[in-house]
């Protein structure tokens, strides 16, 4: 068995050589600010040890990673009803595409994108006051981590509501074909908040134990929606980039704009590696490819 503490110590010397970090993601100004040559990874294997190298301890937003806790909690909430306002296929576009949601009369292709994650919020807050419903997720996440030291940031919440014209197109869309329950400025003051919370790596890998399916993990959810949420994730994780992403790493993934990735392999591992450039399609550029190499060097893709 190759020693994972070695492999992640010199995937991040190998991060830190090459030239091409990638590109923080500019609309939102308070990621652009971020330095893009930063690299960490935190591994969390089936019998609870962590292994770590690189900046594990530094806190980033973490974004679209949190589609995956408020996807687990809009189905804990809604069970089955909620495949009526949002499908389960790749959607083949970008995160925060316009024009697949007017095609498809409002119903978003996945909960991923963004317009399914603002419907998932949607779900998610019901007829409760958004501190309410952001009380809940931000406890799922905690419990998951076991780590009370889990915020979110204000600063980049107001960023982002600021500058979020796209998504506030999507909201209306939504509103539009009577897929809102609440207001657009209601449910997006919700999501902005949520995509603003902030990890580590050490925290995020722990927080995504409930989905590697082993014993001894924090049991959040039934097995059956733990094979679930696992299939969303390398179906539609990395949005127009799922397809290279299970063809190159092999494990179901999440990624967010602030360039972090949450994976799963099932049964044996969380890991959660950051590095804030982009790829094309908005997934950290540098995370990929140290996953590409980690689950080759590991034995550790699903195929
Ligand atoms: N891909 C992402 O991480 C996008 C999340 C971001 N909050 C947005 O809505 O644009």
């Amino acid at each position: 068995m190759p020693n994972l503490d070695t492999i992640l110590h010199q995937l991040d010397q190998k991060a830190r050589l090459d030239a091409d970090w990638g590109q923080v993601a500019s609309y939102i100004p308070q990621l652009a600010r971020v330095d893009p040559a930063q690299f960490a990874i935190s591994v969390v294997t089936a019998d609870g040890q962590l292994h770590q190298a690189g900046d594990h301890g530094v806190a980033f937003s973490v974004q679209s990673i949190t589609k995956v806790f408020t996807l687990a909690i809009a189905l804990g909430r809604s069970g089955d009803q909620l495949w009526t306002r949002v499908g389960r296929e790749p959607s083949g576009r970008a995160f925060n595409s316009i024009v697949q949601l007017e095609q498809e009369n409002g119903r978003p292709r996945n909960p991923f994108i963004n317009a399914g994650a603002i419907v998932t919020t949607d779900a998610v807050l019901g007829n409760r006051a958004p501190r309410e419903a952001l009380a809940e997720i931000i406890h799922f996440v905690r419990s998951a981590a076991g780590s009370g030291d889990i915020h979110i940031n204000e600063t980049v919440a107001a960023s982002e509501t600021a500058y979020g014209h796209r998504n506030f197109a999507l909201a209306h869309f939504l509103a539009a074909h009577d897929n809102l329950t609440n207001s657009p400025d209601k449910v997006l003051g919700t999501y902005f908040h949520h995509c603003a919370i902030e990890m580590t790596t050490a925290q995020l890998a722990m927080a995504g134990r409930f989905l590697i399916h082993a014993p001894n993990m924090p049991r959040l959810v039934s097995p059956r929606r733990i094979r679930r949420l696992n299939a969303m994730m390398l179906t539609c994780g990395h949005y127009d980039g799922s397809g290279d992403f299970a063809y190159r790493v092999g494990i179901p993934g999440k990624s967010g704009v602030g360039g972090g990735i949450l994976a799963i392999v099932p049964h044996q591992a969380a890991i959660a590696v950051w590095s804030p450039g982009l790829n094309r399609y908005g997934n950290s550029h540098r995370g990929t490819e140290a996953l590409a190499e980690l689950t080759t060097r590991m034995g550790w893709s699903i195929f």
